[in-house]
């Protein structure tokens, strides 16, 4: 049981008053339940989040976030949503969907006089750890006077340090793979309770790359709870809801009727650059826009750090930055953060933040290397033009993919216009490079794995009328990169590669390391020896990996070598990106389908039986190297599976020992009758063991009841010394209670806050400005401190 408040009288508030008090709290919450009930959203017209019957915690989190008016997502998604509707939620990127889901989630829960006694009640699951942190910090923000404890869990630490704490979270943000750890493997922590299941980037989680991890999940809740799914690039898959075992879904598309799947203030533009020139094109680029707040998005991590590190020997002008999924947890936030806090950098990266992240202020989303898809190109030029904000998106094609990819975009209601590059700004960087690989072996080296992984990206395409390997120049590409030739690569065919491909992406969801990566190359490469094709190149970047590169490469990945560079010459700083691209040819604005409302609308209720997958066998380990030691032969030799001994005969058959055992030396291990009685304990005990386990689950059963009388008790005793009118709550940061958590811990949690030493501290914190609206800075070094304060 948690301290009480500083505000409770305890003991000495007498019964009678406890009662009236804990009347009065069931009145306000009665009155909001019936309220909500009263609530017609076709009717009651719904501009200001004040319009919404919501409980005072939540309107005053709303009001100190500067959040006043309701986009439309939030319009028509959280009066559902309060009514208890199951929600599929459909909006633009940018538009505000992560409000119209944590409303409910925290209004819900507060209706339901949820207490940490209560257990888990919400449950958030986001694609990537970065998404997951930035919805846990809006939720921290609205839900700052509520009092729920809520969670991050997206992994990077050991599961029984998370595993202690997750037992009393009322909400939790997670990534799938880490929460199926904690479901199969943390025995205190139960979701029999749960109300509320969100999926953001929902088409994300549910598709191939999530679909065993969260099939699991779902086994694991509740049948009866509220689910919600957002996205800007909704499922509407039927089997994809039966999955979910959704009841009657709302469908609430706010923007199905706009001529346009992206957001009306941001530009899109596209140019025809070959490949041999891209590396080209994109350097001219930056150096016409050293005054922009920059996003260019490629197809695999190594060609990130390639064009990372290639650019940054020649120091453009401006602040570079690069982010993969392969880098450590620490740094992938700490850049995150860097990028959101500057107003000029350019920051290199794959998909791993393409989807949902709010950086605020990108001036462009360029797009060097081609996205998979069409949904894949909404949620990258997303990053820029995010909530009435402009923005610039720029595509590169190369000849090949020109027609295919406009018709992808098309289809799904994108329309690009062409543009141009001015030919007389375009420098070409290939000598440069040519002599940077030249004198640096290491830098060659990315080099030819950047060319590598971007060609076996090309050939794993499933769109071959985009993606067409064959007419690439590829040779010419090697040059462009400054490498001396073309690596050579071999493929995996046919069935095989889509083996492979499967493979990886059950092991990258298993791995919470690299939870969300889109990294093409890493994602879809083989990693398993029996299917590995390995080339020349790739044996030889191994050895020099492990010795020359791995110093080199600790440098550019783990210590920040992001540094901000102070521009060389910024001559150029001021040009005008106009300067650099020029319109040549407008492309038809696609017709416009006529207008129509906004819709919300009743689907058809999902196939009732869902099609149940067999789940793999929870992982035993909890860490990499863990799994590492697993592989290890001492460790097989210590802990598998001990050797059964056999004796073959003459002609080669196996009997077993016995079978050849003398007499006499039988005999003389003892008398037969004792020799049996021994046998007989030591059965009789292994099975006694075996009983105690079945025992263990039965008593398991019976504290868990216990467990619940005790909280119900529990409940009753707050409820009668709770000393204003209504339940207040809060949902505050939890710091500097405990030591440690170094390292790159990642989760966060908020809990209660009691005694008077709490509520100092979160006056302090007050006083000193925490608790600004969302979109103020919060560091990297404020969620790490909290996170360290949290975690022993
Ligand atoms: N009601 C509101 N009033 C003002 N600003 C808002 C409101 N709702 C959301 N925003 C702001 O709009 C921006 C985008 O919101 P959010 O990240 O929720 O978008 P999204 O729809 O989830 O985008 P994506 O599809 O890319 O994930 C954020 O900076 C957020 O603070």
């Amino acid at each position: 049981m948690a301290p009480m408040s500083s505000k409770r009288k305890g003991p000495t508030v007498n019964s009678q008053q406890r009662d009236v008090k804990r009347k009065k709290v069931e009145e306000n919450v009665e009155s909001l339940n019936q309220r909500v009930l009263d609530f017609n959203p076709g009717e009651n017209e719904v501009t200001s989040f004040n319009d919404l019957p919501l409980s005072h915690p939540t309107t005053s989190g709303l009001e100190a976030s500067h959040f006043k008016n309701l986009t439309d997502i939030q319009q028509k998604a959280v009066p559902l949503a309060l009514k208890g509707s199951d929600l599929l939620g459909a909006a633009k990127t940018g538009s505000g969907k992560t409000l119209a889901f944590l409303v409910p989630v925290l209004e819900n829960l507060y209706r339901r006089r949820w207490t940490e006694l209560d257990g888990l009640g919400a449950l958030i699951l986001s694609p990537t750890r970065e998404l997951a942190i930035q919805i846990f910090e809006v939720l921290r923000k609205i839900g700052r006077y509520h009092t729920f404890s809520a969670g991050l869990v997206i992994g990077g630490k050991s599961l029984q340090e998370e595993r202690e704490r997750l037992g009393r979270m009322n909400i939790l943000v997670c990534t799938p793979g880490r929460m199926l750890q904690h479901m199969d493997q943390t025995a205190a922590f139960e979701i029999d309770n749960l109300q509320m299941l969100v999926l953001d980037e929902a088409d994300r989680i549910l598709d191939m790359g999530f679909q065993s991890t969260v099939d699991a999940i779902v086994e694991h809740l509740p049948k009866e709870r509220q689910t919600l799914l957002f996205s800007a690039t909704q499922t509407k898959k039927v089997s994809d809801l039966a999955r979910l075992s959704l009841r009657d879904p709302e469908y609430v598309s706010v923007h199905e009727a706009a001529a346009s799947a992206t957001p009306s203030t941001l530009q899109q533009n596209y140019i025809v650059t070959p490949l041999p020139e891209k590396v080209n094109t994109l350097w001219s680029f930056i150096r016409s826009n050293l005054k922009s707040k920059i996003l260019v998005f490629l197809s695999s991590g190594k060609q990130v750090r390639y064009v990372y590190e290639s650019f940054r020997h020649m120091q453009p002008g401006i602040p570079l930055l690069h982010l993969h999924g392969r880098q450590k947890q620490t740094a992938r936030l700490d850049i995150t953060a860097r990028f959101s806090a500057t107003s000029n950098s350019c920051l290199f990266a794959t998909d791993v933040v393409a989807r949902g992240l709010d950086f605020p202020a990108v001036d462009w989303v360029i797009q060097l290397d081609c996205p998979e898809d069409a949904d894949t190109y909404i949620h990258r030029v997303g990053r820029t033009a995010r909530y009435e904000r402009d923005g610039r998106a720029v595509l590169f094609l190369d000849p090949t993919e020109e027609e295919g990819m406009l018709k992808r975009l098309e289809h799904k209601k994108v329309a690009v216009e062409k543009i141009n590059v001015r030919q007389k700004k375009q420098q070409s960087i290939q000598s440069q490079l040519q002599n940077m690989c030249f004198k640096d072996p290491e830098l060659k080296y990315l080099g030819q794995k950047a060319f590598i992984s971007y060609v076996k990206s090309i050939h794993l395409q499933k769109d071959k009328e985009v993606f067409k390997l064959d007419q690439l120049p590829l040779e010419e590409y090697s040059a462009s990169l400054g490498l001396p030739g073309a690596p050579r690569v071999k493929f995996v065919k046919g069935d095989d590669a889509k083996n492979v491909k499967n493979a990886l992406r059950r092991q990258q969801i298993s791995s919470s390391e690299d939870e969300g990566e889109n990294d093409k190359e890493d994602q879809n490469m083989p990693k398993p020896k029996s299917a590995v094709v390995k080339t020349k190149y790739d044996r030889m970047f191994e050895r020099k990996n492990q010795d020359i590169l791995s110093e080199h490469y600790t440098k550019l990945i783990d210590d920040g070598t992001d540094k901000i560079q102070k521009p060389p010459n910024t001559t150029d700083g001021d040009d005008d990106a106009a300067d650099f691209l020029s319109i040549k040819r407008r492309i038809e604005a696609l017709p416009s389908p006529p207008q129509q409302p906004t819709t919300t609308s009743s689907l058809d209720p999902p196939d009732p039986t869902p099609k149940k997958t067999k789940r793999p066998k929870p992982p035993k380990f909890d860490s990499n190297r863990a799994r590492r030691l697993l592989t290890t032969k001492e460790y097989a030799l210590k802990h598998g599976p001990k050797a059964h001994k056999l004796v073959f005969d003459d002609q080669g058959d196996a009997h077993e020992v016995y079978e050849f055992a003398d007499e006499k030396d039988f005999l003389r291990k003892g008398d037969v009758v004792k020799q049996r009685e021994e046998f007989v304990g030591k059965e009789g005990r292994r099975l006694e063991e075996v009983d105690r386990g079945v025992d263990r689950g039965v008593e398991k059963g019976k504290r868990r009841e216990r467990r619940e009388k005790r909280r119900r008790r529990e409940r009753e005793e707050m409820d009668g010394a709770e000393e204003g009118g209504e339940v207040r709550v809060e949902l505050v940061p939890f710091e500097g209670e405990e030591e440690g958590g170094g390292g790159d811990e990642v989760v966060v949690e908020g809990r209660r806050e009691y005694d008077e030493e709490r509520a100092e501290r979160k006056r302090k914190r007050k006083r000193s400005g925490d608790g600004e609206p969302l979109g103020s800075n919060d560091k990297l070094e404020d969620l790490e401190a909290l996170a360290s304060g949290l975690l022993g």
